[in-house]
């Protein structure tokens, strides 16, 4: 039997059915699967027992938590009891907002979102966020990890610079992840499998390359094999 991979599979599916499938397709492959708000917002907590499944496999709550500090507490306290693996909140909530998530989350990190993958440069003016992207990704993580969030959601292209800010116990966790040769659909700032493990990320978020793929289980388990060659020891020239 092979290790499974450091990917979180995105199930954002518009049924709890395919959710299910294409959870039991993959988990033999990689570490996680991911609940979004499409399917949470849709079928509730149980879908997280349902996508769980036999396999228990661990489970990302993406449900990206922005709102005064006491609602995200309650929130948090809300959905602590599923056991998420990891539960996201926007950084740009603020420190007091991240901090009211941690101190609430039980056994779930906290991982926080710094600037959305489908954000280019461009369209920070327009938020007012002083850009480039890789600026405000690197304050924001700075800021999430001073108030407790023990992960950060980036862009694989900013892994490396994030790492060095924040050390190496912090969990980073990388959406914006194509295979060479995938439509970029609506990510802006991508990277291979192969580059964001190369930079650092501890956890790869990949969705419709592999939930779009003729055969789930087949794509999963082809990009995991790439990420396992990559992380073996290579043997002395
Ligand atoms: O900055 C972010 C934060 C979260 N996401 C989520 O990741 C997946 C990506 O899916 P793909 O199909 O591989 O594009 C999706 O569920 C997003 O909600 C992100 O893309 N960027």
């Amino acid at each position: 039997m092979t290790a499974a991979a450091p990917i979180a599979v995105a199930l954002d599916a518009p049924d709890l059915e395919t959710a299910a499938r294409w959870a039991t397709l993959v988990t033999p492959h990689v570490t996680t699967v991911k609940v979004g708000l499409e399917l949470y917002l849709r079928y509730g907590p149980d879908v997280v027992a349902s996508v769980r499944g036999a396999t228990r496999v661990q489970v990302f709550l993406d449900l990206k938590l922005h709102d005064i500090p006491a609602t995200v507490a309650g929130a948090t306290r809300a959905v602590a009891r599923l056991k998420p693996a990891f539960l996201t909140v926007h950084a740009t909530g603020g420190e007091a907002m991240i901090r009211a998530a941690v101190e609430n989350a039980g056994t779930a990190k906290i991982a926080a979102v710094t600037v959305l993958t489908s954000l280019r440069d461009g369209d920070l003016d327009a938020l007012g966020l002083a850009g480039p992207a890789s600026d405000a990704v690197r304050r924001l993580a700075v800021l999430a990890v001073d108030a407790g969030a023990q992960a950060l959601v980036c862009s694989p292209q900013e892994a490396n610079a994030v790492r060095a800010e924040v050390g190496p116990d912090i969990t980073l966790i990388t959406p914006g992840v194509r295979p060479s040769g995938s439509a970029t659909q609506d990510q802006a700032r991508v990277a291979t499998p192969e580059e964001a493990l190369e930079a650092g990320a501890d956890l790869l978020v990949i969705g419709r390359p592999i939930t779009g793929a003729p055969d789930p289980g087949a794509a999963a388990a082809a990009i995991a094999a790439v990420l396992r060659r990559l992380s073996r020891p290579q043997p002395l020239a």
